[in-house]
């Protein structure tokens, strides 16, 4: 995906500034302060927010010009706060992803069911297939609505804050799970999380520091660059250091006095 001269204005003012930025294969978090505009960068690559300049483009195509299903069978996004219908159940909302491959008067097959069931699987979610969306906590609920992403078979994943509501054994789970997702040798994805949680956002590839609608920097989590851009634009109140792998490790700066 080749994103350029992205400018958004919301309610009368600027949000997105001249963004430009290529998706890689592989997997991108995007990171920023409050406000900084990444859900709504988000939201202008899934081609649900309209730009007041400049173009984002998969294989050639404006995203912004695909018809929906067309766009669907190229990218997934899962919302911050994620719709879901409370009628139905797990196995029925995961099935909702098919739409992207047979269209909404698609009949699904035996194959679709393997998907529903691959992809439930791969969240931890396939014990409830049979349980209705309402009955389930909010960490749960995150878990079928990134399964229903999956069973898109999109190549693309947008995902906006997919580890809220997450436990950590789940927090991790995922990171695992965007990391064997990357490198899948059939089915390779590329995934852009939208994340505040920077211990597992330094486990990316790569990393896109968004401050007040410009990209800041872009690059690996163990480059000075982005450990240093972090740093500024989180004023001081992390600290990242890089340990004896070359991992980026970040602590929140809570023993240090604020200037
Ligand atoms: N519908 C809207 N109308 C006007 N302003 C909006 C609208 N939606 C968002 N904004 C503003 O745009 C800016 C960017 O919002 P956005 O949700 O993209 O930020 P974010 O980086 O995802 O923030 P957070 O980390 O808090 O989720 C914010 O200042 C927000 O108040």
């Amino acid at each position: 995906m080749q994103v350029s001269g992205l400018s958004v204005a919301l309610g009368g003012r600027p949000v997105l500034d001249g963004v430009d930025l290529s998706v890689l294969p592989g997997w991108t978090a995007i990171v920023g302060p409050n406000g900084a505009g990444k859900s709504t960068l988000l939201r202008t690559l899934a081609g649900l927010q309209v730009p007041q300049a400049g173009t984002v483009e998969l294989q050639g195509r404006s995203v912004h010009r695909m018809h929906v299903v067309e766009r669907a069978r190229h990218l997934a996004w899962l919302a911050q706060q994620g719709h879901t219908t409370g009628e139905l159940t797990v196995r029925e909302t995961v099935g909702l992803g098919r739409i992207a491959q047979l269209g909404l008067l698609g009949t699904p097959g035996p194959a679709d069911a393997a998907v529903v069931a691959q992809a439930m699987a791969l969240t931890e979610c396939a014990e409830w297939a049979q349980r209705r969306l309402q009955q389930l906590s909010g960490g749960e609920r995150q878990r079928v609505l990134l399964a229903r992403a999956l069973a898109t078979e999109a190549p693309l994943l947008l995902l906006d804050e997919p580890t809220t509501h997450l436990d950590a054994p789940h927090q991790v789970a995922l990171a695992r799970l965007f990391d064997h997702l990357a490198r899948d040798s059939v089915q390779p994805r590329s995934i852009v999380t939208v994340l505040h949680d920077l211990p597992i956002a330094l486990r990316a590839d790569r990393v896109i520091v968004l401050a007040a609608g410009r990209v800041v920097t872009q690059g690996a989590p163990f480059e000075a660059g982005v450990r240093r851009a972090l740093e500024e634009v989180f004023q001081g109140a992390i600290r990242i250091e890089v340990d004896a792998r070359g991992r980026s490790r970040v602590e929140l700066a809570l023993d240090e006095p604020q200037a």
